[in-house]
This record gives structure tokens, C-alpha cells and sequence, in this order.
């Protein structure tokens, strides 16, 4: 490790989240600083790089991998990227923070869970943010303790105000939803075993080519159902909430009523515009804890095995998206390492 120490990462991918992990590592997070960038856009990695004190910019992952002074690797490049980037870390032995989802498929997913499996040892830490976040803590903690019962189901509304150019039905299942499949898996302790999708008629704002809002609905192997409205094109803002319904009594989160304001003729509240503003507590969370572990030599948090598990309810979801009906959801024997 550089600098007494401090862990030196080397983010992967400049956009939106990655020049936001990259302003969170070097102004909020304690014990790393960015030691490099990558991004296939050279001019981005050199603007991001231009800003933090000894940072180099990159455009081959590989490249930066091997610098002396990269000590861990957080990636940030679109899913489809992150195998390449997972197997580049494996070879070099290099802890790794992977954004969500730990690759868009199953296949890919399950090749990335076998070759950290022969390396003996886990390394990866996948960026379910939310497992970070206070009200999605304070559900689990309160499911956990059983004063509520068992869990019988789930409702979850997962809204942003604008879908990103180019997303496509597969990726409102790969890219939104995989959260509710990982918190759905983390907050019960239980795998999802199948998952059928059904839509309305479409949203007149929803893109061309884009069947927004969508339902889905997600059995466990515990026997909880598990619902969730997707609505990439809501217009006004970013909603996250969800509702544990037990034998004893309901819990809800992500009602946003922090602050009712009064003021001439009205009262209400605001709602956030995108996840980064929603969301900055649990990011901030979530890499600090990622660097601590890191700095111990332990990895925690989501594992390969979280990130696998996700990917093939997202495949039963696609499915079921394009065939109609519900899916089952095939997944290997979980191997000893995750367990
Ligand atoms: N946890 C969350 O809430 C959250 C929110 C948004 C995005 N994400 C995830 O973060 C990742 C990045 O999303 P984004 O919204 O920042 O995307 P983005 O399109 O804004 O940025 C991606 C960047 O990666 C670069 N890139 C593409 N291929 C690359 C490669 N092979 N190597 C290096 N760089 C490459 C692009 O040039 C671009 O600068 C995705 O996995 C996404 O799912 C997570
Ligand atoms: O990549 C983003 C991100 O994961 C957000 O947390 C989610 O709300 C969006 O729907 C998704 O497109």
C-alpha cells in the first residue's frame, strides 16, 4: 500500500458514478486516495485525473492494474465491461468493488463466481449500495429481530424521473430491478426461485421501443411474494420505498417525509431527482466500508456468490418479460466460499 498506508485505487470508468466514486475517495472517504483512472474515452480519464493530486489517466484497464501504485480496483464501466475487468483483477490478485450488476447475464456472472472460486479466496465486493443505506439497515434490523413475525411479502416501488438514452427492456430488469432482487434476497435471507412479469399499457412518455412502467412479481424459497412497479419515466423524481408486510404488523421505508415544509399557501415535502442525491449516504457508506475491509485484507458486504444469484432471477425476469408468465429461476449449488 502507498502513502503509510493509504490504499491506492484505480477506478474504471469516468461517467456518472465513476467520477462521483472518484470525488468520494478523495474528498469524503478516509484511508485511500485514487492512485488512477480508466476510461475508454481518454479525454474523460484525463479531465477526471486533471482534478485529483498524483492520479494517472488510463484507457486500458490492464495498464493501470499493473501500476505500482494501484492497490485495489473499483469498477464503474457499464455492466457488459465488468467481466473483462473482474478477470484482468483476478490475475493480479487485486481486491475489487464492482458496481452493480456484477455482470448483465448468468453465464458471464457464473464464469466470474468459478475464477474467483480457483482463486481460493474472495475478492469481490458488488455495489448493492442499498444493503449501506440507513432505512433499508433499520428494516433489516427490525425483520432480523422477529418482533414483527415472519415476513410474508414484499411491495417495492423503484421510480427514476428519466430513463438514460438507449435503455432497453432487458436493462429495466438487469439494471434497475437487480437491486429488489438483491435486497429481496438480503432483507428475507431467502432465495428467489421465480419471477413473472407483467406490464400495463405503456407510459405516453415512456421512449419508443421502451414498455415502462413494468410489474414483477418474485416467489422465495421461504414462500414470501415479492412485488415490484418499475417506472424509469415517473417525470418527477426518484422514489425508492418498500413494505415488509409480517404476521404482526408492516414496516415501510423511503417515504422521504425527512422535512414537511410550510410556506405560503402550501406544505409538503421534496422528493430527490436521481440516486446519487437519494442515495449519497449509503455510497459513502459503502466505500468506506469497502476501504476499511480492504485495508484489513478481508472482503465483506454483497459477495460474487449475491452478484451471481442476481443475475439469474434477472435472467428468469428477461424471460418472463419476453415469454409472458412466470419463470423459474436455475441457479448452481452454492460452492463452500459463500457459504
Ligand atoms: N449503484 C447505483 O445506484 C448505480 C447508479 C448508476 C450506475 N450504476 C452502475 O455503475 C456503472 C456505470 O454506470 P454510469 O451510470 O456511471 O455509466 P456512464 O455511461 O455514465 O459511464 C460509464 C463510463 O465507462 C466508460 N467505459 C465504457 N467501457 C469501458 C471500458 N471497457 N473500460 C473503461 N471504461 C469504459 C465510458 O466511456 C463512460 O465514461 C454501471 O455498472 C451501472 O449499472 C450504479
Ligand atoms: O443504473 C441505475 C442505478 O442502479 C439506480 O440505482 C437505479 O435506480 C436505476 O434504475 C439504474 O438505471
Amino acid at each position: 500500500m502507498t502513502q503509510r498506508g493509504t490504499l491506492g485505487v484505480a477506478v474504471i470508468g469516468t461517467g456518472r458514478m465513476g467520477a462521483d466514486h472518484v470525488r468520494r475517495l478523495s474528498e469524503v472517504t478516509s484511508g485511500a486516495r485514487v492512485s488512477a483512472v480508466v476510461d475508454v474515452d481518454a479525454e474523460r480519464a484525463k479531465s477526471v485525473a486533471a482534478g485529483v493530486d498524483g492520479c494517472t489517466a488510463y484507457t486500458d484497464p490492464a495498464a493501470a492494474m499493473a501500476a505500482d501504485d494501484v492497490d485495489a480496483v473499483l469498477i464503474a464501466s457499464p455492466g457488459p465491461a465488468h467481466e473483462a475487468a473482474l478477470l484482468t483483477a483476478f490475475e493480479r490478485d487485486l481486491p475489487v468493488l464492482c458496481e452493480k450488476p456484477l455482470t448483465p447475464d448468468a453465464a458471464s456472472a457464473l464464469r466470474i463466481l468459478e475464477a474467483e472460486r480457483k482463486l481460493g479466496h474472495r475478492r469481490v465486493q458488488v455495489g448493492f449500495m442499498r444493503r449501506y443505506d440507513t432505512e433499508y439497515l433499520k428494516l433489516k434490523a427490525l425483520l432480523d429481530s422477529g418482533r414483527l413475525g415472519r415476513p410474508l411479502m414484499l411491495h417495492n416501488r423503484h421510480r427514476n424521473a428519466a430513463s438514460p438514452p438507449g435503455f432497453t427492456d432487458a436493462m429495466l430488469v438487469s439494471d434497475s430491478v437487480v437491486h429488489e432482487m438483491d435486497v429481496t434476497r438480503w432483507l428475507l435471507g431467502q432465495e428467489i426461485t421465480a419471477v413473472t412479469a407483467l406490464r400495463p399499457t405503456p407510459s405516453r412518455n415512456a421512449p419508443e421501443g421502451l414498455a415502462d412502467p413494468q410489474f414483477l412479481v418474485f416467489e422465495t424459497d421461504g414462500g414470501a411474494l415479492v412485488d415490484v412497479e418499475i417506472f424509469v419515466n415517473c417525470g418527477f423524481g426518484y422514489q425508492v420505498q418498500a413494505e415488509a408486510v409480517c404476521e404482526r404488523g408492516t414496516a415501510r421505508i423511503g417515504e422521504e417525509h425527512a422535512m414537511v415544509l410550510n410556506e405560503a399557501g402550501r406544505w409538503g415535502g421534496s422528493i430527490a431527482q436521481d440516486f446519487v442525491e437519494r442515495f449519497a449516504q449509503a455510497y459513502d457508506h459503502e466505500v468506506q466500508t469497502w476501504v476499511d475491509a480492504t485495508r484489513r485484507g478481508e472482503v465483506t458486504g454483497p459477495s460474487t456468490w449475491d452478484g451471481y444469484a442476481a443475475a439469474a432471477v434477472c435472467e428468469a425476469g428477461v424471460r418472463a418479460q419476453r415469454e409472458g408468465g412466470r419463470v423459474e429461476v436455475e441457479l448452481v449449488e452454492r460452492p463452500a466460499l459463500y457459504r
